[in-house]
């Protein structure tokens, strides 16, 4: 059952207690609730994604356009010194699918040491790539895009399994991609091709899949949870409704439920759980509840009124993000501008996707579409190494370059502006945008609580760009970026770089440019990481309960022990798919 209220759940007490149906919170829940002898209950904070969320949420010409709508939390993070101490709008999905329903639905998962490494950190081989290939298999499925055009040697299909998560491939080539494809069959040897990025070699150029499945973007939600709450009675999902701390029983550290109001004036309900809570309220949210309940840093908790239950400093801190920012250049094609500013032709693209989804509409986003990309290393005598390589391994990258491309994806039309923060797009001209992304950064920042509400937004601090490996992995990043479009396969087709462009002449340059323009990438993990049971530091252990206490396991992008050398949402799929067989063996569950 759906309920839009507490006092609608007549029932208090469920065997689980999922709270965020975001991204991992909908496949937990869907999981667990395959086994019809347990009582699973999903509480949501934001809405329904329904009505006119859903148009936003499902439409892949408007993802994008669900941030800073009443489906984001639109939090803002402090003043950030490593970026002239700009503030950055940070948005986080306020809605059933989590950030799953709002994101840019680009679906890569990273390389293999990746998840090595998180076997290695946790001392658990069943995070390893291998042993974890059966959680993928079972998670995601490739499609073919609206107009069945062919991706034979765009990806491989025994990478890919048979789950309900649907990506695929660009409905339409694009000129940009041909030229990105070209240089590197040009000099494959410097710009590799990998066939598929997926594969676990998660190195060098290829095409990007996305959560977009039969003209539809493919949630957490769509895929996992409404399948489950259209079949089953033993799943209530709980809408509009904050948990606002979680409940131990009297004199132990046994948390067996929540509180959870719809506002700070509201009633307080509780409700219980026979078996686990299940904290899956993201990066921003997890560790936010767990010190609102004294699970943290005690200094911290107490500074704001709240009786310290644990004392575990990692809560909150260790947060990672990457950042993204765009470089531009004239060039010799005609532009999709026209389209995305001609309301009447948008609506019209909209109006067919209603009736079938396919056009226009079932591509891919309208602002920051990436049908190919590439991921990089360092080279290995650059003196940026000698600081420490964060890399998950020597096949995992340091930066990555993404060939952005607009809605309208046909092969004469060139890739239009993407203005950084603070740029305003030019009227004229054809313009091709690259952005650049730092994919293991080394700077720390941290989430923490400013008052003992829950309804009081959590200070967000990501660090950008504090360390030199960061700044300088940045400046690198597009010096490599120049070079490779200096390549033969773009002559006659670049025109003139943006004048900010043009003016990146020296290190210095470059580095004035990251720092003025420089966003986030809405990445942010770590924040209640893994590590081994034995190790002092940590929140969570390898089966994901939260260390030194019990009835409580976090699955959400939080518990991860680094930055995604992908893009997050795959692993933070993979790593849900996993926690619900563990959790399911932990109480025999079929
Ligand atoms: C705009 C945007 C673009 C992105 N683009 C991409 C991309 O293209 N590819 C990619 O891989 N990743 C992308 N990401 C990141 C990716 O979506 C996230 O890393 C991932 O979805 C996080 O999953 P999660 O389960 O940890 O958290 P979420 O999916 O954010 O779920 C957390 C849920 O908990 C709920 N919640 C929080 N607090 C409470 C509370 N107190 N009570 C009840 N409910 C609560 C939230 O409302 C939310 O539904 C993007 C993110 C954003 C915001």
């Amino acid at each position: 059952s759906i309920f839009t209220a507490p006092e609608q759940v007549a029932s208090k007490t469920y065997d689980f207690i999922i709270i965020g149906a975001g991204t991992a919170g909908c496949v937990i829940a869907a999981r667990l609730s395959e086994d019809p002898s347990v009582k699973v209950l999903l509480i949501e904070a934001g809405g329904l994604d329904d009505g006119t969320a859903a148009a936003t949420i499902s439409i892949p010409l408007l993802a994008g356009t669900g941030v800073g709508t009443p489906i984001d939390w639109n939090y803002t993070t402090t003043s950030q010194t490593g970026l002239n101490g700009r503030q950055i709008q940070y948005p986080r999905g306020f809605v059933v699918g989590g950030s799953s329903s709002i994101n840019g639905m680009i679906y890569s998962r990273g390389s293999s040491e990746e998840y090595d490494r998180l076997a290695t950190v946790s001392g658990d081989s069943g995070w390893s790539w291998n042993k974890l290939q059966k959680y993928i298999f079972i998670n995601e499925q490739h499609t073919p895009p609206w107009n069945n055009r062919s991706n034979v040697g765009e990806f491989n299909p025994r990478v890919h399994g048979k789950g309900p998560l649907l990506t695929g491939l660009t409905p339409t080539v694009f000129g940009t991609d041909r030229r990105v494809i070209q240089t590197t069959s040009d000099h494959g040897h410097k710009y590799p091709f990998n066939l598929d990025l997926n594969s676990g070699n998660g190195l060098g150029f290829g095409w990007l899949h996305t959560t977009v499945g039969n003209g539809a973007r493919s949630t957490s939600s769509s895929a996992y949870l409404h399948p489950a709450l259209n079949s089953r009675s033993n799943l209530d999902l709980l809408l509009n409704t904050q948990v606002t701390r979680l409940v131990s029983t009297s004199c132990s550290r046994t948390f067996k439920g929540v509180k959870a109001a719809q506002s700070a004036t509201a009633q307080q309900y509780s409700f219980n759980a026979t078996k686990e809570v299940i904290l899956s309220a993201g990066t921003v949210g997890t560790p936010q509840i767990l010190m609102l309940s004294g699970i943290g840093p005690a200094k911290q908790v107490q500074n704001v009124g709240i009786i310290s239950t644990l004392d575990l400093p990692d809560v909150g801190a260790n947060l990672q993000d990457q950042t993204i920012l765009a470089l531009q250049w004239q060039v010799n094609g005609r532009t999709l501008s026209s389209f995305l500013n001609d309301e009447a032709a948008v609506g019209a693209a909209i109006a067919q996707w209603e009736i079938n989804r396919t056009g226009i509409a079932a591509g891919n986003t309208v602002c920051i579409f990436v049908d190919t990309i590439c991921f990089l290393r360092l080279p290995n005598n650059s003196t940026l190494l000698k600081l420490g390589d964060p890399a998950a391994g020597s096949n995992s990258p340091h930066f990555q370059l993404a060939f952005l491309v607009s809605t309208i994806r046909l092969p004469s039309f060139a890739n239009t502006f993407f203005p950084n923060v603070n740029q305003i797009a030019p009227t004229t001209g054809n313009w091709m945008s690259v952005s650049v992304v730092v994919q293991s950064p080394t700077s720390r920042g941290s989430i923490n609580i400013t008052s003992s509400s829950a309804f009081d937004h959590p200070t967000i601090n990501p660090a950008y760009y504090t360390t030199a490996f960061d700044i300088g992995t940045a400046v690198q990043a597009i010096k490599t970026l120049l070079e490779f479009l200096s390549t033969s396969a773009w002559n006659g087709f670049i025109l003139e770089p943006f004048p900010a462009v043009a003016a990146l002449t020296t290190d210095a340059s470059i580095e004035a440019y990251v720092r003025a323009f420089a966003d986030t990438l809405k990445h942010p993990t770590s924040t209640a990481k893994i590590s081994k049971r034995s190790d002092k530091g940590g929140v969570v252990g390898p089966d994901l309960l939260v260390k030194g206490v019990k009835g409580l396991r976090i699955v959400d992008a939080s518990i991860l022990p680094a930055a995604v050398a992908g893009f997050p949402q795959a692993e933070v799929y993979i790593v849900a798919e996993r926690a619900a067989d563990l959790i399911k063996r932990a109480w025999s569950l079929t």
